[in-house]
């Protein structure tokens, strides 16, 4: 039964099978409609509502309790075949409007100001036969009314706004992002122009260029670096749609890495728009998060930079025996990860020739022009990947050792779509990934192919990429739903076996990984039930990839203790070989592997290998592998590799003690994406947080100690200080240009510590104070950041007072300079105290009793600041119209600031 046919509407639907794939949907009932429904009287019973049981007896209990017993609306009837119901439908009443019918609210029919029950009961089908009960919920009514009513003011006002302004929606976005964009630009200039306030001051050098970017030199320093994990981040250009749509650039990039902070800044700015509840007005704001990460690429950063900062490094470290590199590229879909591990192609164009062909002798060739390979299909001139500046290095690197040692390249490309394993090289074919004996992961039923040149590489992986699952997301039409696995062996060759397979050995591995895009649900709505599942199991693996990366960061901290001599020695026992030639690495497909003497290079590394990797797959508790730990064998704790085909195929890789991980976070820069980008810049930081969050743990010990011993300290100096204030304003006529001043003061001074009662407090004006007192607005702040206010602070402040001359010979004067600079120096410090505390209240961590007795003990404090300093000067005028003793003076002088030192000062003098 349908909405048209006159029956309840809401409850109908509710039970409408159409709907019933949501079955905890609880609807609100416009007013028109209940009224209609009410109004046509018509009886539950008839309209053919199933009736089932509430699914829990919790449901049930609050199902009472809301119903408040609307037993007549609960209905009884059910539809033959009607799926159990179990949503409710909350009914509102029609504003002023005598309801018709029903009659079975126990409060009767005039429907103000409570439920009624024929056009307002909040019925559930598991509300039936229930005795009317009195419900505490009903005198919510009014304030749920209230709130209608303001929310549907509020939409005519701003309705209103817009037809006067004469402004569509989308000039209203239009509008919004203008304003964004500008709130960026300032906070852009306002930190270029303190970081050449700093250079002007000398705080930091001029002569690195690269520390001019904005933020750089702020004194941090990183703490212990990983050199196992690097994180790099990427930004990649504003494309056309998000221009189109309005949406704007939220990064900024700051300070590149540079030999005193070895790390980059990224800004990311975050728009706010909140409705202020007090004069219902949207306000808008910005708010900057700021990230370090290893390296940062802007949006103008090519592949080849990208390459040369991120990458190059790891191709190196394939020189070294042993050694596992791993690069991933990890981001939401659309971000550029294709771009920068495939090209700007994603190498999906066919191959030029078979793949088992030889190349063309393309040039060695980075950068933008991709100068060979086959013809491309578009006349936009190709950019090369990482991929192919990997392959041309990694065969440039096998030339120049091949003097020392002759290593043939391998190359395999496999995908992982659904937790399943498929050769990109066989058309799909399917492969099993099994741990060995050791414990290693091993993919069965994968082909490697031997490298003759880049080119041949690169034909493979075109082919590979041909085969590789793509689909149509909303942010990319050609969006990766699989992680890519590009794997780069090196291998020494040893000639042939008797059975003629080749006997060869693992000299060095690279993956270069091109992950799936990661995605949020909420983005997910049209998807199909495939892709969703396809999604959660993506952002599932990402997640134990995150968490394995995370582990084995915490882990490194951890020194694997050297093997033992035995285990060392073994080099030569053909036992001990086999055992640690199998531990260090092989190729996937056993029937191509020999087992081999142990790697001349480094007996001491697979033993290590050997241990690690099975500590790390749970297995030296209990010795399946290895058998027990030896005696000082660190442990190293849980990684969950098993928690993803991804991490199992990667973990012999990421823990191997030659393991060298990089991962590339791309990121979006527009607005529209704001959320994805937070979050893959907080997943970037995570992966390598953890040493530096131990540091920072003993930094804030240390900043928490320091502010305590601060706080006695002033809080101290501030007590006499206020009471010499009050004592000072009485005395400070008497004792003007007396040279027992002194002496006067400082007897007031002890005074004043005795017993006799405390010189009343100055009356202070508080209305006026808060009127005057430059507390920042909404758009000062998000205009300028805390140092501009800060400066205008003092400015303000400065101009309440005498603006002091220039330091002369006098050395009177310079006193009450440095008593001026000592006063505004505090004065800083209230403010930026009163600053933290006012934002800390604007996101309501501080409860607002808290922030007006700490703003007023502000407020007071830079009253008696400014009452004193205005004192000093006052004297200070008159002494120079009638000069004194100098020394006698500055007692008199610093004695209203700093009682302490006066004292000091007042003993030395006698
Ligand atoms: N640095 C860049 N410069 C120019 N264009 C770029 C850059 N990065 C990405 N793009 C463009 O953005 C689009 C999406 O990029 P890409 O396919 O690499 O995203 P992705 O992260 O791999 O997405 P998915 O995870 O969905 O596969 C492509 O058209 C690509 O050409």
């Amino acid at each position: 039964m349908t909405l048209d046919s006159g029956a309840p509407p809401s409850t109908t639907n509710s039970n409408n099978n159409s709907n019933s794939n949501n079955p905890r949907r609880t609807s609100l009932r416009l007013p028109s409609k209940s009224f209609s429904r009410a109004s046509s009287g018509a009886p539950l019973a008839e309209t053919g509502i199933p009736t089932v049981k509430a699914a829990t007896v919790r449901a049930r209990h609050r199902d009472s309790i809301i119903s408040n017993g609307s037993t007549g609306s609960g209905g009884s009837g059910g539809a033959a075949g009607a799926r159990p119901q179990r949503s409710r439908t909350l009914e509102l009443p029609p504003l002023n409007v005598q309801t018709g019918g029903g009659g079975h609210s126990p409060y009767g029919g005039d429907g103000i100001g409570r439920w009624n029950a024929s056009s307002t009961s909040v019925h559930t089908t598991s509300s039936a036969n229930r005795s009317p009960l009195p419900s505490p919920v009903l005198t919510s009514r009014p304030d749920t009314e209230k709130l209608r009513q303001n929310r549907e003011e509020r939409h005519a006002r701003a309705a209103e706004v817009r037809r006067q302004l004469g402004r569509t929606p989308e000039e209203a976005a239009a509008e919004h992002a203008h304003f964004f964009r500008q709130m960026i630009n300032e906070w852009r200039e306002s930190a270029q122009r303190r970081l050449m306030e700093r250079v002007a001051r000398g705080t930091i050098g001029a002569t690195d260029p690269s520390a001019l970017g904005i933020g750089a030199g702020d004194g941090e320093t990183l703490a212990e670096e990983n050199q196992r994990i690097k994180v790099y981040v990427r930004t990649r250009p504003m494309n056309a749609r998000e221009m189109a749509a309005n949406q704007f650039e939220l990064i900024t990039v700051g300070q590149r890495p540079t030999p005193t902070h070895p790390y980059a800044k990224l800004f990311l700015h975050e728009p706010k728009m909140r409705l202020d509840t007090f004069d219902q007005r949207k306000r808008m704001s910005m708010a900057t998060q700021t990230f370090r990460f290893d390296d940062a690429f802007d949006s103008v950063s090519t592949n080849e930079d990208v390459y040369l900062k991120a990458v190059e490094p790891l191709v190196q470290a394939m020189q070294h025996p042993g050694a596992r590199v791993t690069l991933f590229a990890y981001g939401q879909t659309g971000s550029g990860k294709t771009h920068t591990m495939f090209g700007s192609d994603g190498m999906r164009t066919a191959p030029s020739h078979p793949a088992t062909g030889h190349g063309h002798g393309h040039a060695h060739a980075r950068g933008h022009a991709h100068p060979a390979g086959p013809a491309p299909t578009s006349p936009t001139p190709q950019v090369a990947g990482v991929h192919e500046m990997v392959l041309r290095d990694l065969f440039e690197l096998t030339r120049h050792m091949a003097e020392h040692i002759h290593l043939v390249p391998y190359l395999c490309f496999f995908e992982i779509h659904r937790n399943r394993i498929h050769d990109l090289l066989q058309s799909r074919a399917r492969c099993t990934l099994r741990s060995d004996r050791h414990g290693r992961s091993r993919i069965f039923g994968l082909q490697e192919v031997a490298l003759d040149s880049p080119e041949m590489a690169l034909d493979l992986i075109r082919q590979g990429n041909s085969n590789r699952t793509v689909g149509t997301t909303g942010l990319n039409a050609a969006a990766s739903r699989s992680h890519a696995v590009v794997q780069v062996i090196l291998c020494e060759e040893l000639g042939r076996m008797t059975d003629g397979r080749r006997k060869r050995r693992v000299y060095a591995k690279m993956s270069l990984v091109d992950l799936a895009g990661s995605e949020r649900a909420a983005e997910a709505k049209d998807a199909s039930t495939k892709e969703r599942v396809e999604g959660g199991g993506i952002n599932r693996s990402l997640l134990a990839l995150k968490e394995c990366i995370r582990a084995l960061s915490r882990l490194s901290a951890v020194k694997i203790p050297p093997p033992s001599k035995d285990a060392t020695s073994s080099g030569g026992d053909p036992t001990a070989a086999t055992a640690t030639a199998a531990a260090g690495d092989a190729l996937g497909q056993p029937s191509d592997d020999a087992t081999l003497a142990a790697p001349p290079h480094s007996p001491a590394l697979s033993t290590i290998s050997v241990a690690t990797t099975s500590t790390m797959a749970g297995l030296s508790s209990t010795g399946q592998a290895n058998g027990p730990t030896a005696p000082g064998t660190p442990q190293l704790g849980h990684v969950p590799f098993r928690a993803s085909q991804l991490t199992l195929v990667l973990k012999d890789s990421l823990i191997s003690p030659e393991a060298h991980t990089a991962v590339i976070a791309c990121v979006t820069p527009s607005s529209g994406s704001v959320e994805h980008t937070s979050n893959t810049l907080r997943y970037a930081r995570r992966v390598k947080t953890i040493r530096v969050r131990r540091k920072r743990r003993a930094r804030r010990r240390m900043v928490r100690r320091m502010v305590r011993q601060l706080n006695a300290d002033n809080e101290e100096e501030l007590i006499e200080m206020e009471v010499e204030v009050e004592v000072g304003s009485v005395a400070n006529e008497s004792i003007a240009g007396d040279s027992l001043a002194g002496e006067h003061q400082r007897t007031a001074s002890t005074s004043t510590h005795s017993d006799e009662p405390a010189a009343p407090e100055p009356e202070i004006d508080w209305l006026q104070l808060a009127r005057t007192t430059l507390l920042p607005g909404d758009d000062i702040i998000a205009a300028g950041g805390g140092g501009v206010l800060f400066q205008e602070y003092i400015d303000a402040d400065e101009d309440l007072l005498v603006r002091p001359e220039a330091p002369t010979a006098d050395p009177a004067l310079n006193f009450t300079l440095s008593c001026h600079r000592w006063a505004l120096n505090h004065q800083a410090q209230a403010h930026d105290a009163s600053y933290r505390l006012w934002q800390a209240a604007r996101f309501g961590r501080v409860h607002e009793d808290v922030y007006l007795q700490q703003l007023e003990h502000l407020l007071r404090e830079r009253v008696a600041i400014v009452d004193a300093l205005a004192a000093v000067v006052e004297r200070r005028r008159r002494e120079r119209a009638a000069p004194v003793d100098d020394d006698a003076n500055d007692v008199l002088a610093y004695g209203i600031i700093c009682p302490a030192a006066a004292a000091a000062a007042s003993a030395s003098i006698e």
